[in-house]
Order: C-alpha cells, then structure tokens, then sequence
C-alpha cells in the first residue's frame, strides 16, 4: 500500500492538542477495512476516542485519470454550483495562510411533499443503497425511478405525518453554527459547511462553495456516529470522485473523522439523556432501555465487510458500561427498525422484539434512538406514532423515548474536540478510477451487458412480489 503524500502546514492549535499531535497519538491502534468502494482502502487510526480515516491508493493502481474529465459520475446530480445557500459559515481566519474548513455530512430529507419522489430517486439511485450486481448497475437510474414511485405515497404519509416535510437541513444547520461557535471558543477559527447525500444543500455544493473560499485544510465529519457503507460510505465515494478529478481538492488536506460513536463525549452524552429520561417513569429501574438502530440489509455486513453491526454493538457496550458505573443496572436490548425492500435486514427487527417484550410481560420501555443524532422521520414518525402504538398494543402500558442530541452541549463540544484532534492528520486525498468504469466505455461490452442484463432484469425485478416489497415499509 503505498499512501499519498503528506503536506506541510503551520497551524496555531490550542495549547492541549498541539502538544499531543506531536507525538501522532492518532497512530497508536491502526486498523484496516474494505470500504465497500472500490479501490478505497480505509485504514483507521484510533486515539482514545476517535477513530479517522485516511485514504490510500491499492498498490500498482495509477492516477492517469485523475484530471480525466470525460469520467460519468454515477451518483452525480446536476446542480447549479452558483446556487449553493448551505451552511457556509465564515468566520476570519487564524492565520494569513490557513483556513480550516469542517464538511458535515448529512442524509438530507424532503423539505415539503413534492420533493420526496426526487429525494426518493435520489437515495435509491445510490449504488451504496441498492447495490446491484455489475451486470445490473445500467439499470440503477431506472430502477430507482421506479422504486421512488411506488415508494413515494408510503413516505409522503409518514412526512406529512411529522409537518409536511424533514426538520433534517434546519437541525444541521443549527449544529453547525453551534460548531462553529465551539471551535471559536476553543481558539480555532473555521468555516463549516453542510453537504447532504440525497437532498440541498448537496454534498457536490458544499465542495464547490469549499473551492471559492480557498480552504486549505479540511476536516470531514459525517454526522453518523457508526460507519455504514449506506452512509458514511457513500457520502466518502462522492468527495473521493469529486477530490479526484480536481487539481485543487486533489491537493487539499483532508482528515476524514469515519466513526466516532466510542468517543468518552458522545458515550457519556447519550448516558446523560438516558439516565434523565428514565426518571419520568414512576420506577425508573423497571423499566426497559430498548436500543432502536436503523438497518442495514445483512449483505452489506456479511459480504461487503460493512463494520456497521459491530459498532453498533460496541457503541450499546459502552453506553451501558456509563451508565452501570453511574449505578444503572436497567436492562437493555438493541433492533434495527426503517426496513426497506425485499432482502433480510439486520435482525431482531424492532417491531417483532417489541410485539415480543410486551408477551413477556415487560411493562415500561424506554426507546432510545442510536444511529443518528438528530431527530428526523424515522424518530418523529416511526418510533413515536408506529412502534409506540405497537407498543402499547402488545401490553407495555409505560412509554418514553430519549431526544435526539440535536444541540445538547456536551456532544457539540465534543464534536469540536475530535474536529481539533483530527486536523495534524490531514493528507491529501485522491484514488485512481476501477476498471469496471473502463469497461462501460467499451460499445461491445455495454451492449452485452443491457442485452442480458435486461432479459434478467424484466424476470427479476419486476415480479409482483418485488414491487409489493419497495411500496410498503416492511417486506
Ligand atoms: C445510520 C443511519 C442510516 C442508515 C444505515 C440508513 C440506511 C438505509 N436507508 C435506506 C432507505 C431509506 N432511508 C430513508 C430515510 C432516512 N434514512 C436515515 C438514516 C439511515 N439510513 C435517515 C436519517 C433518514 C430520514 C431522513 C429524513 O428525511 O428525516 C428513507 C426515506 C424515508 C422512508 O421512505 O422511509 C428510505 C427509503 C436504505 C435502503 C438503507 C440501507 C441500504
Ligand atoms: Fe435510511
């Protein structure tokens, strides 16, 4: 593996991580694990509480195509740079020389109920969420067109259920000032900026907006506490395009915070609402901590590598771990919820442990949403109105649900430590193109592939019991 190089910066840190930078402490503990991208190798470093990405090129792979522009994104939406209005949040550099950037990457959601069949197109027309096998990827903008159809009345119900659209960009906007403000208080000036997956203000935004300010360090935090490739993962793949492809970017150094869930902020965050929620039950120690992640299909775990299930576990480990040396001895128990589709998911679902719970006999439960830190529509709308009926129907009479950590000061505080702790790591980042993006440029090959892809494809997906599965939430 041979690693891109590493550029020279002056930085004035605060006083406490210039002197640990110096020794690399983020080197200590180094792991690495298939990305689910191609020719994107992870290689993690952990410190005590943060675990960042650095991005290295496979061995005898070139960067002949870095600067090709005639490359097809796949994942690319036709965005009008000029008319970025995301989180740009500016504040006078430090230094004459350095201006740190923060990337916060999010999901993004429909704001009102016409833009949830594009945001539905959008999702679906990742490669990283309906992952179809190379024979089938010429489909995948059709495909998507058609999921985002029949899914669409199913997911304009659930947000007009929750006020006509995502509370997502304002929640993330509101973390990125309180960021920003932070950084500030810690003696480092920054610009933040939000790029969303699916909806505005689009990652390929945000980067664009990076350019015209001239930052020359950045720091990417996605706003996902556990790594998926359905999530960190894609957002990665869109800036590894993007930062390729650009003389500029391909230059910028970059640190890529993947997974921060085992950070003492975040842990000790979450134990905080937990132990306050539970006191709105009249005997808080009965009841129930029942952990609700989002789902990710068993393939990407099993197959792709993706390290989502075992973080997750690890992050319910260490939660419960704070919370028994705070002398909480409640019982817990972790489900995936938000399935999609007809493929199995990571299991237990939450709806069949809850219905389970309430037939043996468990009482109160107390729902804490883990995936995610801000509050959208599968908190809002799934777990509050769906799971608590359910809930309830199934026998549990008591039931509370801890907020998301949305603004909650201790968490932004330690979001702006692991942005400090990321910054002397950054390196320039780009990756060479895969040879199944060669392929599709060869005419003789890519009729082959349509030929038979779409004979398969017309006895495949367009079953009726495949259809079925996309319009309704549950399989
Ligand atoms: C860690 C969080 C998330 C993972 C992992 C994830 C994977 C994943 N999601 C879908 C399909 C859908 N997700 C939808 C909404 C949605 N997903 C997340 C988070 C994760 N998704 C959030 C925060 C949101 C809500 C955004 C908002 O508007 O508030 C939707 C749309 C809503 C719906 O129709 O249910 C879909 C569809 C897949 C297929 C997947 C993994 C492959
Ligand atoms: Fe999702």
């Amino acid at each position: 593996m041979s690693t891109v190089s590493q550029q020279s910066f002056s930085l004035s840190l605060p006083k406490s991580v210039a002197a640990t930078s110096a020794g690399h402490p983020l080197t200590r503990r180094v792991g690495v694990f298939k990305s689910g991208i191609p020719n994107l190798t992870l290689v993690t470093c952990h410190s005590d509480s943060t675990s960042q990405a650095s991005l290295f090129l496979s061995p005898g792979l070139t960067n002949r195509r870095i600067c090709n522009k005639n490359l097809v994104y796949r994942t690319f939406y036709s965005v009008d740079a000029s008319t970025y209005n995301g989180s740009a949040l500016e504040s006078p550099s430090h230094t004459a020389e350095e201006k740190v950037g923060v990337l916060l990457l999010n999901l993004g959601g429909p704001e009102t109920l016409n833009d949830v069949q594009p945001f539905l197109f959008n999702l679906f027309a990742d490669p990283d969420i309906i992952r179809l096998p190379r024979l089938f990827r010429f489909l995948q903008r059709p495909l998507a067109k058609l999921i985002s159809v029949l899914r669409a009345p199913k997911s304009k119900e659930g947000y007009a259920a929750i006020g006509g659209g995502s509370p997502l960009r304002k929640i993330t906007d509101d973390q990125a000032l309180a960021l920003k403000m932070a950084l500030e208080a810690k003696s480092l000036s920054s610009n933040v900026y939000v790029g969303m997956r699916y909806w505005y203000p689009f990652t390929e935004e945000a980067v664009e907006q990076i350019k015209r300010d001239g930052i020359t360090r950045l720091v990417v935090l996605p706003l996902y506490p556990q790594f998926s490739i359905s999530t960190t993962g894609s957002s990665i793949r869109v800036l590894e395009h993007m930062f390729r492809e650009d003389a500029y970017l391909c230059k910028l150094p970059v640190s890529i915070i993947n997974s921060w869930y085992q950070r003492e902020g975040y842990v000790k965050s979450m134990a905080d609402l937990i132990e306050k929620e539970l006191q709105s039950f009249s005997d808080p120690k009965e009841a129930m901590i029942f952990f609700s992640a989002h789902g990710v299909p068993v393939s990407y775990v099993e197959d792709a590598g993706d390290p989502y299930r075992d973080q997750m576990e690890d992050c319910i480990f260490l939660i419960m771990q704070e919370l028994k040396a705070r002398g909480i001895n409640n019982d817990h128990t972790l489900a995936y919820q938000s399935r999609v589709g007809p493929v199995q998911w990571l299991k237990p679902y939450t709806d069949e442990v809850l219905v389970e719970l309430g037939q043996k006999g468990v009482k109160s439960l107390l729902a804490v949403p883990v995936s995610f830190v801000s509050e959208h529509i599968e908190t809002l709308e799934e777990i509050d109105m769906e799971y608590r009926e359910l809930a309830l129907e199934s026998g549990i009479e008591n039931w509370a649900r801890v907020p998301a950590l949305g603004l909650t000061p201790s968490f932004i505080t330690d979001l702006a430590d692991a942005v400090i702790e990321a910054l002397p790591s950054a390196t320039a980042m780009y990756a060479s193109t895969s040879a199944s993006e060669d392929m599709d440029h060869d005419p003789f090959r890519y009729f082959v592939k349509m030929f038979f892809g779409s004979i398969l494809a017309f006895f495949l997906f367009l079953s009726p019991k495949m259809l079925t599965a996309f319009k309704n939430h549950v399989i």
